[in-house]
């Protein structure tokens, strides 16, 4: 990207980003392409070993051990990323469990809602919901304190577009949106933004059982996450808040609200 990154606010080290399910996925494509354009990241997973050797991969990256249902297990992780970090300046709210939680053939086969396992059913509203808040509440004080953040938080189509044979996780992801948003005006005025990021399709992650690629389903790559997350980063983005931003449509998006200034 032309935009630059970002300086934190304590006089010109990188911009501190932390990333949970940084391990694969999204969340790995992004933590690589803010490394790439200079951030210092924190990738989390659930193993902090293995955390740790992805990170390894990465410039400037370390790996921190954090399950998002666990409040003490995200405060854990949030001391670890102040302390090995100096700060957070940008958590990004990503780790999460999809279909294949409850339904292996999602994609082939939707499962009616009276179908769906009631355990599969709390495992996703845990992680995608109730994990989105435990991270933003844990972080947001901390960045009040140090004089401002940017949240960003993992969103899909299904929060919105609500296809058949999507329960748990389209109510899940429109549960993270609602939450996004009413972060967002509990925030307003302050210097801590909040804003949702998705890619816009399905995207080829652990989350699509290997094999499958029905027509309907337009893949992306979760490459299509870099720019507009090291756009977030960048000084152009510090006044963004309680945007819902599509990866591939990005570049337009941008056109348009810079047009609309
Ligand atoms: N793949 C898609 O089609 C797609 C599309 C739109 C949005 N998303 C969103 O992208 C995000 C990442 O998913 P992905 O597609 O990269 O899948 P993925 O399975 O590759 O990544 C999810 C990550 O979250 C981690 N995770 C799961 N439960 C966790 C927990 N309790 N604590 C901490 N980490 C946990 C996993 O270990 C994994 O690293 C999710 O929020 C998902 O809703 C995915
Ligand atoms: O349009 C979307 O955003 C995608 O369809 C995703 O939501 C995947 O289908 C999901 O990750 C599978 O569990």
């Amino acid at each position: 990207m032309s935009t630059p990154m970002r300086e934190s606010r304590d006089g010109g080290s990188p911009m501190k980003v932390l990333v949970t399910g940084g391990t694969s996925g999204l969340g790995l494509a992004m933590a690589s392409a803010l490394a790439a354009a200079g951030a210092t990241v924190a990738l989390t997973g659930r193993s902090g070993a293995h955390a740790g050797s992805v990170a390894a991969e990465l410039p400037g990256a370390v790996g921190i051990e954090l399950d998002v249902r666990d409040e003490a297990s995200v405060a854990r992780a949030v001391d670890e990323a102040w302390s090995r970090l100096g700060g957070v300046d940008m958590p990004v709210n990503n780790a999460g469990i999809g279909m294949r939680t409850v339904n292996p053939r999602f994609m082939t086969h939707p499962q009616s809602f009276w179908d769906v396992p009631v355990d599969g059913f709390r495992a996703v509203i845990e992680t995608n919901l109730t994990g989105y808040f435990l991270v933003a509440r844990a972080v947001t004080p901390r960045m009040l304190a140090a004089g401002g953040g940017r949240i960003v938080n993992i969103s899909v189509n299904e929060s919105t577009m609500h296809r058949a044979g999507f329960v748990p996780y389209g109510p899940s992801r429109a549960g993270s949106e609602a939450l996004s948003r009413v972060m967002a005006a509990d925030l307003r005025d302050t210097s801590v933004t909040v804003n949702m990021l998705l890619p816009g399709g399905a995207t080829v992650t652990g989350m699509i059982p290997p094999g499958v690629a029905p027509e309907d389903w337009n893949f992306l790559e979760p490459a299509v996450m870099g720019p507009p997350i090291v756009w977030l980063a960048s000084d152009d983005a510090a006044g963004v808040h309680d945007e819902r931003i599509v990866a591939v449509d990005f570049e337009r998006w941008l056109h348009e609200r810079n047009a609309g200034r």
